[in-house]
């Protein structure tokens, strides 16, 4: 995101700071003022405030955690106090209400209200100095903040909470006045100032350049002074990884999990048991982790406060009541211990399905009789593939579909949440050239690749029943293609995006027909039966595969779609490549063809966009050469800001705490999907096909790019590659 445009915020400092030594200030702190007149930074006096009563913050959806941090580099920069939360104050300092009657009506908002009224950019930044606060406040602070709009929506929405916490026996004063405090300091030796507020804000462009929606309604005690403050209503998470002694656990689901605790994107109060049948202790599963651990966030630190909130427990299986029974005992015990240190009340569970689809429905049947949660939301992750077929998938869908709820059911593809794949929103619509030319006059395939350069290693028992196609292509590519082939949603933010993006994909999905034997192209590394893990030592399962496939719609009618996966491959890679065809100009003007045009949207290893273009050769000559238009994330965005990219999986693993559905697989996708590939994945398996035999390390079966070539009229121009890093040319320049 560039910075923000900060001429036009309006800059408000205040023209007369009042007379200090007219403040209304609390007993104990007079005696304090008249007693040290000057005060060093370093042993600064507390803030001459005190609140009373109870008060209602709106908690704001962070991007990255802005709010936090900024409200950390403030106080530490001005050696001020900590605000405990960032928060926009709904209500000050009720004092008619008991805690427990306060409670009572908090958990009536939702169905009051129901969703807050998303705030828009912040409109300005003040730096102010107050004496005598609202109701229930007396102080005397400086403070810098964030000055956030309000409009018809907010003022309703904040009379319905008046309404509701005062019975309207309190008229408030229109309009409000919502913002975000990032500082609070002394009036006295204040070091807030407005030139510093702005430029930490212009180069932090997401605390100005972002609407952002209200998260939670907490209540605060905010007796005495703000060290003393306490959240009544904070949420607690007990998060359970099934399938804990896995590949996906190891290496993606702990750190991702790491990556957000590390950012304070997940609540303190946060507890991970880890389930599966292996017979380890929580000792050895941290053992485990810790490497792929460290990997994720290098403090070690962070890691031990991480693990030391890892358990284990083991069980004879994924169905087994009596195991999930346990599990619920202990995070009870969890949650009525922060209940009675902390004043949690409300403790969330996230359930992680890191296992094969074979076991999704008995563990959601057993969760579901056996481990949900009182005291908060249940939640569950669904990995893919879901399912084994299009029979299979609708069993699954029925039987969790009996107990959970679209809302509470998250069928993750973590391709979704990978940076490239969440850029092509802005990439297809809000580029006119890109609009204008993706379609069939002017694009002659569309290429999606995925290579690993590592076979199964261990994790035999769930690929040799499910093989590339079902593991990679019939979701991770065929998502990535439905986002980068669908026509604009009319909407992209607000409550029912979610719906309307995924209404699109659909249609993708709907035009195409399912594909055909001869449509596939299978491979198999050598020496793929020699991991200890695959029982079927004949097993024809394919580890690599090429698949050709149509979208009948008038946009991309005849144009070739390659779905092109492999593991024990030469390299690691995913990216979307789009040729065009031949530009009519080439061979008439130039004597030879040029090379065609081709757009290519990398995913990893690192990200990136270029285009191959057609210039003039430097220098004296005037021969075509191809080059590139290129945008690389490292350098362009990421190492001189020195941040990288959240990853895919605490991209997706957050939205699901934030109830955000629309990067997640729909199940009129799912079923799509499979309706797409079943005919042809039962014919493999009946027919026995057996796959082309690869070189572990090669680019695959020696006949696949002919295959490919053939089908797609692709042509590959070997003449310039991307070679270690970059794209270079073979010989010339
Ligand atoms: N590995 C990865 O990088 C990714 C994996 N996924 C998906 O995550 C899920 C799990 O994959 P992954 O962790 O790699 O696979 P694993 O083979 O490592 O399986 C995970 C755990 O499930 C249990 N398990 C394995 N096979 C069976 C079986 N046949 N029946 C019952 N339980 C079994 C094992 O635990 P125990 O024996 O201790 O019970 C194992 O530790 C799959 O659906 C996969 O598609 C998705 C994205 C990436
Ligand atoms: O879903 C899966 O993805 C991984 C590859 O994920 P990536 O983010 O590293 O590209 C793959 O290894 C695994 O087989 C598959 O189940």
């Amino acid at each position: 995101m560039s910075a923000p445009d900060l001429s036009k915020l309006k800059l408000y400092y205040a023209a007369n700071p009042p007379d200090l030594t007219e403040s209304v200030v609390s007993e104990d702190e007079k005696e304090e003022t008249t007693a040290r007149p000057v005060y060093p930074i370093a042993s600064r006096r507390k803030l001459q405030w005190e609140f009373k009563g109870l008060t209602l913050w709106l908690e704001l959806e962070e991007f990255n955690n802005d709010l936090t941090k900024a409200v950390s580099d403030f106080s530490a920069r001005h050696n001020s106090p900590f605000i405990p939360k960032p928060h926009t104050t709904a209500i000050y300092g009720m004092q008619h209400l008991t805690v427990a009657e306060a409670k009572a009506k908090l958990h009536h908002i939702k169905e009051r209200i129901g969703q807050w009224p998303t705030f828009s950019k912040p409109t300005g930044i003040t730096q102010d100095i107050a004496q005598v606060g609202r109701p229930g406040q007396v102080c005397s602070i400086a403070w810098c903040e964030l000055t956030l709009a309000t409009n018809a929506d907010h003022e309703a929405a904040l009379d319905t909470l008046y309404e509701l916490f005062y019975g309207g026996k309190y008229t408030r004063d229109r309009p409000w006045k919502p913002h975000n405090s990032i500082a609070y300091d002394n009036p006295q030796d204040n070091t807030l100032s407005l030139l510093d507020t702005v430029l930490y804000a212009s180069q932090n462009p997401t605390l100005l350049g972002k609407e952002r929606r209200v998260e939670a309604i907490s209540l605060w005690s905010t007796e005495g002074k703000m060290e003393e403050w306490k959240c009544l209503d904070r949420e607690g998470l007990a998060i359970i990884v099934i399938g804990a002694s896995g590949d996906l656990a190891k290496k993606k689901t702990y750190p991702s999990l790491l990556s957000l605790f590390a950012d304070y994107l997940l609540p303190r109060n946060v507890i991970i048991y880890g389930y599966a049948r292996s017979n380890i202790s929580s000792e050895q599963l941290r053992e485990k982790l810790r490497p792929y651990l460290t990997k994720a966030v290098n403090d070690e630190n962070v890691i031990d406060d991480f693990l030391s909130r890892c358990h284990y427990q083991s069980g004879p299986g994924y169905g087994d009541s009596t195991s999930w029974q346990h599990l619920d005992k202990e995070i009870v015990r969890f949650e009525d211990e922060i209940a009675h240190a902390k004043g949690v009340s409300k403790v969330n569970r996230l359930f992680y399905f890191a296992i094969p689809p074979n076991v999704f429905a008995e563990t959601g049947e057993a969760i579901k009789t056996s481990c949900m949660s009182s005291k908060g939301f249940s939640r569950m992750i669904v990995e893919k593939p879901f399912g084994k077929d299009l029979e299979s998938c609708k069993e699954i869908l029925a039987r969790l579909g009996k107990h959970f709820d679209e809302t509470n059911l998250f069928r993750i593809d973590h391709y979704l949440g990978k940076e490239m794949v969440q850029n092509l929103m802005v990439m297809r619509f809000g580029n006119i050239w890109m609009e204008n030319m993706m379609n069939r006059n002017y694009v002659q395939c569309v290429m999606l690749t995925f290579k690993e350069p590592f076979g199964t290693e261990g994790r035999g028992g769930y690929f040799d029943q499910y093989g590339i196609i079902r593991d990679i292509i019939q979701n991770h590519l065929l998502q990535v293609m439905c986002l980068l082939c669908m026509e604009c949603p009319n909407k992209l933010d607000g409550i029912d995006a979610g719906e309307k993006i995924r209404d699109e994909k659909v249609r993708v999905l709907e035009a195409m027909n399912p594909v055909t034997l001869d449509e596939v192209f299978l491979g198999q590394y050598e020496g793929y039966h020699d991991d200890e893990t695959i029982t079927n030592k004949d097993s024809n399962c394919p580890t690599y595969a090429a698949v050709r496939c149509f979208i009948n719609n008038p946009r991309w009618a005849g144009v070739p779609i390659i779905f092109k996966a492999g593991k024990a491959l030469n390299e690691r890679k995913a990216e979307m490549r789009i040729q065009f065809k031949d530009a009519p100009a080439g061979e008439f003007l130039f004597g030879t063809k040029v090379p065609r045009n081709e757009l290519v949207i990398k995913l990893q290893p690192d990200e990136l966009i270029y285009m191959k273009s057609n210039i003039k050769t430097p220098g004296f000559a005037s021969a075509p050469i191809q080059s590139e238009l290129q945008v690389q994330y490292d350098t362009r965005y990421f190492e001189q800001n020195g941040v990288s990219n959240p990853d895919a999986y605490s991209r997706l693993i957050l939205d699901v705490l934030r109830g955000k559905s629309a990067a997640f697989v729909r199940s009129d996708e799912l079923i799509r999907a499979w309706e797409i590939f079943t005919p042809v994945l039962h014919r493999i398996d009946r027919e026995n096909v057996r796959p082309h035999v690869y070189k572990t390390g090669s680019r695959g079966p020696d006949e696949a790019d002919a295959w490919i070539n053939d089908k797609s009229g692709y042509v590959r121009n070997d003449d310039y590659v991307w070679y270690d890093g970059n794209i270079c040319r073979k010989t010339g320049f």
